[in-house]
């Protein structure tokens, strides 16, 4: 089967990502690239890496452009698509890499990114399997889905099975993540010049400020729960992909040790795309680079009754475009696994 492929937002770090993988995927075929300010030029001169699409030529972002295609893939600034995709065929299959359609609650949206609300589609993280509505099963046969924040995917999967199985207290949880810069995509900006990032460590977004909060919490509370909050605080760190997720947790008397891991086992036993790794071991960022893999290690620790989970994922990739195309695989009838990898590149 091939369906016809549009990339919009293609000469960014999130559409490189998506058709770095989208070339050596069987049934998707890519047509149409686009841009903004840099439409009219060719592709490989933004993605040089991207040799086999050294044909396409970047195009203006615009319904008409994206129209046609059998699956339109958006990865433009948030508040962007939303403009785009009212526009676009109900029958077109559309995954937006942006903001603008995660939030189910429009005042979340209005605290955390402002503007204009365009609703929530279908979240494109498979595995965060619920009752409600969200998961793999709302990805079958849907036409619109909205690829995670990287960082809150992160940390969604990193706790979502502890509370799911009732062995950790969905308030009081704490998650400190160390972040690449491309993260923050490719347009220039002050604190993220080399000479800012190399050889340091860098908060950001500090005290319940960061924009993915909400929507981490809007996972959890899927998972079942009515009430979750969390401290989380990002730290970029001079390496380009990669995020490394320690979130820890307090666990519910009476669960034992063996429970807590149990409940991480037993959610992520069949995804082919999350791995618990045994007791004792826990992931680097390196172990899944390019791979739409999350790593997940974690521990007990009975002096403070608390779980640590130490989770790795390439942001660009289980972060971003790899969410986008397994999610895009469910929803088309193909196997998940589909142009995706759980390898890595090493070293
Ligand atoms: N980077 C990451 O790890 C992740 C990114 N995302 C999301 O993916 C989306 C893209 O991010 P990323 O690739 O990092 O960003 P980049 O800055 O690297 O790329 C942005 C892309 O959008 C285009 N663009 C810029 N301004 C406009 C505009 N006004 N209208 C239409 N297109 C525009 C750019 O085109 P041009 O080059 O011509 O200006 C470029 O192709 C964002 O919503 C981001 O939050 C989600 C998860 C992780
Ligand atoms: C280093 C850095 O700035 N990272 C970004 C990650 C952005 C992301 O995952 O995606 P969305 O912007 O689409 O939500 C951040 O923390 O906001």
């Amino acid at each position: 089967m091939s369906f016809s492929v549009a990339v919009a937002g293609a000469s960014g770090y999130a559409g490189g990502e998506l058709l770095r993988l989208l070339a050596d995927h069987p049934d998707f075929d890519v047509r149409t690239v686009t841009a903004h300010a840099n439409a009219g030029q060719p592709l490989v001169d933004h993605q040089p890496h991207l040799r086999s699409l050294r044909h396409l030529v970047l195009e203006a972002t615009t319904p008409e452009v994206l129209a046609g295609h059998d699956v339109v893939f958006l990865a433009l600034p948030h508040g962007k698509s939303g403009e785009v995709t009212a526009s676009l065929p109900p029958e077109t299959l559309v995954v937006d890499c942006g903001a603008d359609h995660r939030l189910v609650d429009e005042a979340d949206w209005d605290a955390f990114y402002g503007g204009d609300y365009f609703g929530a589609w279908a979240y494109g993280v498979p595995e965060l399997q619920t009752s409600t509505g969200r998961g793999r099963d709302a990805l079958v046969g849907a036409k619109r889905i909205a690829a995670p924040g990287c960082n809150a995917s992160t940390v969604a999967l990193s706790l979502a099975p502890g509370i799911a199985a009732g062995v950790i207290e969905p308030l009081d949880l704490v998650s400190v993540l160390a972040v690449g810069p491309s993260g923050a995509g490719k347009s220039l900006k002050v604190n993220l010049l080399a000479s800012e990032v190399l050889g340091t460590a860098n908060p950001y977004a500090v005290g319940g400020t960061h924009r993915h909060i909400p929507e981490i919490t809007q996972s959890l509370r899927a998972a079942g729960t009515d009430r979750a909050s969390i401290s989380f605080t990002p730290v970029i760190v001079p390496m380009s992909r990669g995020i490394l997720a320690t979130s820890t947790a307090r666990i519910v008397q009476g669960a034992t040790a063996a429970a807590v891991r149990e409940a991480w086992e037993t959610a992520y036993a069949d995804e082919p795309f999350v791995q618990v790794l045994p007791e004792g071991s826990f992931p680097r960022t390196a172990d899944v680079l390019g791979a739409n893999t999350a790593l997940i290690g974690l521990a007990v620790d009975e002096t403070v009754g608390r779980v640590v989970v130490v989770t790795a994922v390439d942001n660009l990739v289980k972060g971003t475009a790899g969410a986008a195309i397994q999610s895009a695989n469910i929803a088309l009838g193909l196997p998940e696994t589909t142009g995706l990898s759980v390898n890595g590149v090493a070293p």
